[in-house]
């Protein structure tokens, strides 16, 4: 089965922003798994989190890979890189067409909205219609919830991972104190590819501590020794963290996407957050992880509480938020029974109808 490299689409048309802001010739990286089958009804979407990309077999093995639950054989898998993110798709370092220079600063703040009606769009260009099962895991999943309540009849299955409605003040705490940290490094400003590098470090290290908690900590980086009074393993591990997402990602992008987990509210424009749930026609499966500290699962129980046809599965995990990629066996058995049960409900329907 063909595992696609990496894809690009670019829009032809201007792409207009929730803001009314605009951005010409909107370029969208993608990867493909797999292929349509004849009843077209194989398609799994997946949207990826912060400092994801586009190949999920990379970033998600386990659930996803030739021989993993989410697999070529059986469906056509579709991954698209989010608008602002480094790895494809138009970003804050891609020229701007209207000063020849890149973007940087000026890039056109987005919302998890744009970047779900940028998913529309390439399924448009992809002659997608209809979404077997759309997944996602924290701003992953703030996507795919977006797309289910914008195109509610284009997707029959949603899995919405360690997610919410809105994102909390808590969450946007956390990304403001990062962004503080980015903005206090003064070569931010110097519009330079990596302005900002050791403020997106101190970043990394502070994002960190949301994704995992006290008890991940002491099971990986618990001295040995009673002697040391500096040079600790947890303080190497931030540093290390740190450096390594500065390897792979830029201070501008990170701005931004963190930016538009903080504007993510379901309810915006539209109505009560409740009611704006009750829209999604999709069946659901919501999956928390219980050491969450960052979309603690009160937020996943909401989400069940209020779309119509949703399950709640959580899942006991020590790596806390981090849980969502790296519990893949369990959130392979949930979501293997969740599609069972769906599947045994319309064997169910369609005997009562033929009897
Ligand atoms: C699979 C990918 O990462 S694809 C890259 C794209 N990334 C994404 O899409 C984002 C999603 N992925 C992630 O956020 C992360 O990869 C996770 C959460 C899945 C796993 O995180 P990791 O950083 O790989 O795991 P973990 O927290 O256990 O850290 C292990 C790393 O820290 C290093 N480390 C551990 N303890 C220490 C220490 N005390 N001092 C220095 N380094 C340390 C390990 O050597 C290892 O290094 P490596 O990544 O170079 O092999
Ligand atoms: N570790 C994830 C956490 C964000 O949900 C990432 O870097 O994308």
């Amino acid at each position: 089965m063909p595992r696609m490299s990496i894809q690009t689409f670019t829009c032809s048309d201007t792409f207009t922003l929730e803001s009314g802001k605009r951005i010409e010739n909107l370029r969208i990286a993608y990867h493909t798994y797999g292929s349509l089958n004849e009843r077209k009804d194989n398609v799994v979407w997946v949207c990826h989190a912060l400092t994801g990309n586009s190949d999920v077999f990379e970033w998600w093995p386990g659930l996803f890979g030739s021989t993993d639950f989410f697999n070529p054989k059986d469906y056509f898998i579709i991954c698209a890189n989010s608008i602002g993110s480094p790895y494809g798709t138009t970003y804050p370092l891609s020229i701007n067409p209207a000063t020849g220079q890149p973007y940087y600063l000026a890039f056109p703040s987005f919302s998890i909205r744009d970047v779900a009606a940028a998913h529309r769009l390439l399924a448009a260009h992809l002659g997608i219609e209809k979404i077997a099962l759309a997944i996602g895991g924290s701003l992953g999943g703030q996507q795919v919830l977006e797309w289910a309540i914008m195109d509610s009849s284009r997707i029959d299955r949603l899995v919405l991972v360690a997610t919410n409605a809105i994102h909390s003040p808590w969450g946007i705490a956390f990304n403001e104190s990062q962004r503080l940290a980015i903005s206090a490094d003064r070569t931010f400003y110097a519009n330079k590819p990596n302005g900002g590098a050791k403020g997106l470090k101190a970043a990394r290290s502070m994002a960190l501590l949301s994704y995992r908690g006290y008890d991940t900590y002491g099971a990986t980086q618990l001295e040995t020794s009673n002697e040391k009074t500096d040079g600790f393993r947890a303080s190497s591990y931030q540093n290390y963290q740190g450096e390594k997402l500065v390897k792979r990602f830029n201070a501008y992008s990170y701005w931004f996407l963190s930016k538009a987990m903080d504007g993510h509210n379901i309810g915006r424009g539209r109505a009560d957050i409740r009611d704006v749930l009750r829209q999604i026609k999709a069946k659901t499966l919501v999956i928390g992880i219980n050491s969450d500290l960052l979309f603690p699962i009160t937020e996943q129980k909401f989400l069940t509480n209020h779309i119509p046809d949703a399950v709640y599965a959580e899942i006991n995990s020590f790596y806390g938020h981090d849980g969502f990629l790296i519990e893949t066996e369990r959130i392979t058995e949930e979501i293997s029974r969740f599609l069972s049960h769906n599947k045994a409900t319309q064997n169910q329907l369609a005997y009562q109808q033929v009897s």
